[in-house]
Parts: structure tokens; sequence; C-alpha cells
């Protein structure tokens, strides 16, 4: 029996599905989003990549990961442009989903029906622990979810969600490591309750 490492019938087999690639902040998620695109294009598919176009930190047109692995990208002020976009295209990639409107959902179901594959990355949770933008409904909708994981940077076990380190109650906060930290759920609980008795203190 021959056993792959990898499952090729993606790159082959040209069936609309929807893969998302879910996580906290540093956990890989674009890093593998632009694993699964540049393996597209050596497999000869066409491939277009969108990412929301308020998310300028490392690149305006280009998505790059924390580890400036990058792959050229075209920004869209909302879901419905990535429709417009996609005409003749058989892989579309989509990073920070967490982002864009609710309209994202709808817009990915349309290209998979259409044929198209779907690689879509973004935050599950926002700094607050609480399920970001589209991202639970796409997770929903996924042929496919794969969740992965960054390293808790107080601990040393796996992260879950994204803490922000510096004060500032927006939800959309663009940002590095001077103001996000990958925490597990112990190290988060610990860092939350001490902001709280700081606070306190203060008032
Ligand atoms: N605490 C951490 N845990 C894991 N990776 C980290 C951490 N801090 C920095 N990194 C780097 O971030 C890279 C992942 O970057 P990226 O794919 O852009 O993540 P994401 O898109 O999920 O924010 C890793 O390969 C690693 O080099
Ligand atoms: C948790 C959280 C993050 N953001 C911002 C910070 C970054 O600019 C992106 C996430 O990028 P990554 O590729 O996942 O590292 O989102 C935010 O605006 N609000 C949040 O709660
Ligand atoms: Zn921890």
């Amino acid at each position: 029996m021959v056993v792959f490492s990898e499952d090729h019938t993606h790159e082959t087999c040209r069936r609309g599905r929807i893969e998302v690639v879910c996580g906290s902040m540093f956990s890989g998620k674009t890093e593998e989003l632009i694993r699964r695109l540049k393996r597209a294009t050596f497999a000869r598919q066409r491939v277009e990549i969108f990412k929301p176009a308020i998310d300028t930190r490392y690149s305006e047109a280009e998505v790059v990961s924390h580890d400036n692995n990058s792959i050229p990208s075209t920004p869209v002020d909302s879901s419905a442009s990535i429709l417009l976009f996609s005409s003749e295209i058989d892989v579309v990639g989509i990073d920070e989903a967490q982002f864009f409107d609710d309209g994202l959902v709808n817009v990915c179901n349309e290209l998979a029906d259409r044929g198209v594959r779907v690689i879509i990355a973004g935050l599950d949770m926002d700094f607050k622990g609480v399920p970001f933008g589209p991202m639970p409904a796409l997770c929903a909708i996924a042929d496919e979810v794969t969740k992965v994981h960054a390293i808790c940077v107080k601990c040393g076990d796996l992260a879950y969600v994204s803490h922000r380190t510096v004060a500032n109650d927006k939800r959309v906060l663009l940002g590095e490591k001077e103001e996000y930290e990958p925490l597990c759920r112990c190290c988060y609980r610990k860092a939350v309750e001490e902001e709280k008795k700081a606070q306190a203190s203060h008032s």
C-alpha cells in the first residue's frame, strides 16, 4: 500500500470546496494559506488572493506572514468585490477574513458552487475571546476546518487566544508583537484578572 503524507486530491480534482484555517495571532494561518496557494500554483491552477483593504500592516498589495513569507494579493473593500474579480479562477485565497462583512459567507458558498476551491484564513476570536466577524459562520459552512496554534509566550503551552497588551477597547486595532501576545487559556485568564485589579486600583 502506498501512503501519501499529503492529500493531493484538492490540487488535481477541480471540485468546489471551502477550507478554513483559523487560530490566534502568530499561529501560522497566513503561512498555511500561502503554502496551500503556492502548491495550487505549482499544479498550474489559476489562483487569486484577496485581503481586506484595511490590512496595510506589512504591505498594501501582498499577503505577508510574520516570518516575511509573501504572495501578491488584491486588496478589496467588501466581500462582493471578490465575486467580481474571481471569473476564470480555480482557487481563491482570502486572508484576514475576520475583517470582512457577513456577505463573505454567501460569496464563499457561491464560489464553491461554481467549482472554485476557496481557502480562507482568519482569526477565530478577537482579543476578548469573542468569535470574530464572519469566522464562526465560515467554519460552519466549510468542508474542512484546520485550527492552528501559536505557542503561549508565558508558559510554552499551546496558545488559544490573542491577548491585547495595550489599552484600547476598539475591536479592530491592527498590530503586531507590540500590541498582542498569544496566550493559553490559563495565562490569558491570569492576565485579564491582573488588568482588572490594576484598573480597580487606579479608580
Ligand atoms: N508565540 C509564537 N508561537 C508560534 N509562532 C510564533 C510566535 N511568535 C512568532 N511566531 C512566528 O510567527 C509565524 C507564523 O506567522 P503567520 O503565519 O503570519 O501567523 P498568523 O497569520 O497566524 O498570525 C511562525 O512561523 C513563527 O515564526
Ligand atoms: C485579536 C485582534 C487582532 N486584531 C488585528 C491585529 C492584526 O492586525 C490582525 C491579525 O493578524 P494575524 O495575521 O492573525 O496575526 O488583526 C484586531 O483588530 N482585533 C483583535 O481583537
Ligand atoms: Zn500559558
